[in-house]
């Protein structure tokens, strides 16, 4: 398994069992993509004030109609979360069949071409950190989920700043000069502890130690 960082902007999630895993997923889907949830019951959580629009259709899909979802939705992933794990193997062919990625949530191994995990992730702003166990032990993935969250406090910050510093970089230095100081930046205490105080510090800290890197002093 390689981890890839897809867009799923105007693309489509077709996701079959509306439990507290199919929930799960819906949410952490919705953020970008249109969620398409289909299931004879649903989970109380869809009803959480906080929880994101998706749409939810109540009808329980057999193997033999699975299909039909598929051309009415034309998803660009679909998500395997029923309790059935013959339904799930049928969501989990047909999505091969079209060349559609799948998510099977009730497998950890023998997975096909096509197939995606979804991992623990960490966001902050722009940075975020997404963990796989290789489907070994997903609670060793939340775990380090929480672990991590804890240390890349203002990492958000640190990339948003450093964005900025990069493209005014790219217009005034060569790039070995750019990549020493942009190195210099993200691994300076001074700016991580800058970046509490606010940005306006943050900056000043970061041009302090550009300066230094330029004229040679020890950052
Ligand atoms: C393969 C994978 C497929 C997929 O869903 O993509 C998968 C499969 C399975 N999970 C199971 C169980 C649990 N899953 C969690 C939690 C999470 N599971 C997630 C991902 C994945 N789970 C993918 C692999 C990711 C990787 O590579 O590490 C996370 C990271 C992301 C998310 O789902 O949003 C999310 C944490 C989110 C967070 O908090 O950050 C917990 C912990 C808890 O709930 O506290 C438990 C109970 C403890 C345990 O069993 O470990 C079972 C057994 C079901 C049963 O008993 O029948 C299977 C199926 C099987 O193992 O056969
Ligand atoms: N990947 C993960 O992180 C995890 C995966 N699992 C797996 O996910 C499966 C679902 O877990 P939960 O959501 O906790 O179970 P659940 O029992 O809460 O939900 C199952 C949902 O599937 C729906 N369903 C049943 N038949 C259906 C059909 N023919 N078409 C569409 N929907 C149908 C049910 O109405 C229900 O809403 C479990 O069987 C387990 O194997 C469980 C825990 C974590």
């Amino acid at each position: 398994m390689i981890p890839l960082y897809h867009d799923f902007t105007d693309a489509t999630v077709l996701i079959f069992g509306g439990g507290s895993v199919g929930a799960r997923k819906a949410k952490r889907f919705a953020a970008e993509a249109d969620v398409v949830v289909v299931s004879p019951t649903f989970d109380g959580r869809f009803d959480d004030a906080d929880f994101p629009t998706v749409e939810r259709i109540r009808a329980a899909p057999t193997s033999a109609t699975v299909a039909d979802w598929f051309d009415r939705v034309d998803p660009a992933l679909a998500v395997a979360a029923t309790d059935d794990s013959e339904l799930n193997a049928a969501v989990a062919e047909t999505a091969a069949d079209r060349d559609v990625l799948v998510n099977r949530t009730d497998r950890a191994g023998e997975r096909s071409v096509g197939s995606v995990v979804v991992p623990a992730t960490v966001d902050d702003g722009p940075v975020s950190v997404a963990i796989s166990t290789g489907g070994q032990s997903p609670a060793l993935a939340r775990y380090l989920r929480e672990q991590i969250d804890s240390e890349i406090d203002e990492a958000g910050n640190m990339a948003e700043l450093t964005g900025r510093l990069r493209a005014e970089l790219k217009e005034t230095e060569s790039p070995e000069t750019r990549r020493a100081m942009l190195r210099a930046v993200v691994r300076s205490p001074a700016v991580w502890k800058a970046l509490h105080t606010g940005i306006a510090n943050a900056e000043k800290e970061a041009a302090r130690v550009m300066q230094d890197h330029r004229t040679g002093e020890d950052t």
